[in-house]
């Protein structure tokens, strides 16, 4: 199954990185197939128009709906769908989590709503959720100046789910947020040289017992999850001796 991935935007030339490294691999692969598009190319004067004065006064620009609804009749069509995904990153989104890039692993089709100036006419975002499966998704409480940095981040997190795209999925059974770490931060990693600048690997990693290494692992993952993120952390894990 190949993943399709669109990119709505002002600046769609930030989406030519998705040409590097393994996103490109896996664009060859034929695992992802990636299309970035001008939102100008659906206005129709001169100056190519995407924005306009807020309604209710306030400061800056709105992005006019028509050239969102045009470019989403030809770039995805005009009948319903749920099985397509519209993500409109947003600081006012809900927030995206590794088990949402999960979730979105699995679809055939995702298309990226790119917004900029203060944001996008909501008129769009409910068109898209009477058509579509839609997500307004933030990475965290801060203002970008648009999507597409957002959309990037989002891209990376999810395709590198995707089956087939990581050389050894098992790698991906020991990160941070995991099913695996249920739910826990990823524990320190080291490798060699043993000492580097005073510093050592600790010695458990070094005894060859392997439980012992587990053990280590473990209260190391509950140590960084309670000190950094107390939010992911509840009573079953506790606090490490
Ligand atoms: N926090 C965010 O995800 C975001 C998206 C666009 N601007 O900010």
């Amino acid at each position: 199954m190949t993943m399709r991935l669109d990119y709505l935007s002002i600046f769609p030339a930030y989406f030519d990185v998705l040409d590097i490294s393994l996103l490109g691999k896996a664009a060859v692969n034929g695992l992802v197939e990636v299309h970035a598009h001008d939102l100008r190319d659906w206005t129709h004067d001169r100056h190519r128009t995407v924005d306009d004065t807020p309604c209710g006064g306030g400061a800056g620009m709105v992005m006019k709906p028509d050239p969102w609804g045009e470019a989403f009749d030809e770039i995805i069509g005009t009948e319903p769908d749920s099985s397509v995904h519209v993500i409109f990153p947003s600081p006012s989104g809900a927030p995206f989590t590794q088990s949402a890039a999960q979730e979105l692993s699995s679809a055939v089709r995702i298309v990226f709503c790119c917004g900029r100036y203060e944001g996008i006419d909501h008129r769009v975002i409910d068109y898209a959720r009477s058509m579509w499966t839609v997500h307004e998704v933030s990475l965290g409480d801060y203002v970008l100046n648009g999507g597409e940095v957002a959309a990037l981040a989002i891209t990376e997190a999810v395709v590198r789910l995707v089956p087939g795209f990581m050389g050894n999925p098992e790698s991906l059974a020991e990160e941070s947020f995991s099913a695996g770490q249920d739910g826990l931060l990823e524990y320190p990693l080291f490798t060699r040289p043993v000492s580097w600048r005073g510093l050592d690997v600790p010695e458990v990693l070094m005894s060859g017992h392997h439980g012992r290494i587990a053990k280590w692992r473990r209260d190391e993952s509950v140590r960084l999850t309670c000190e950094r993120r107390p939010d992911l952390t509840d009573s079953d894990f506790g606090v490490p001796h």
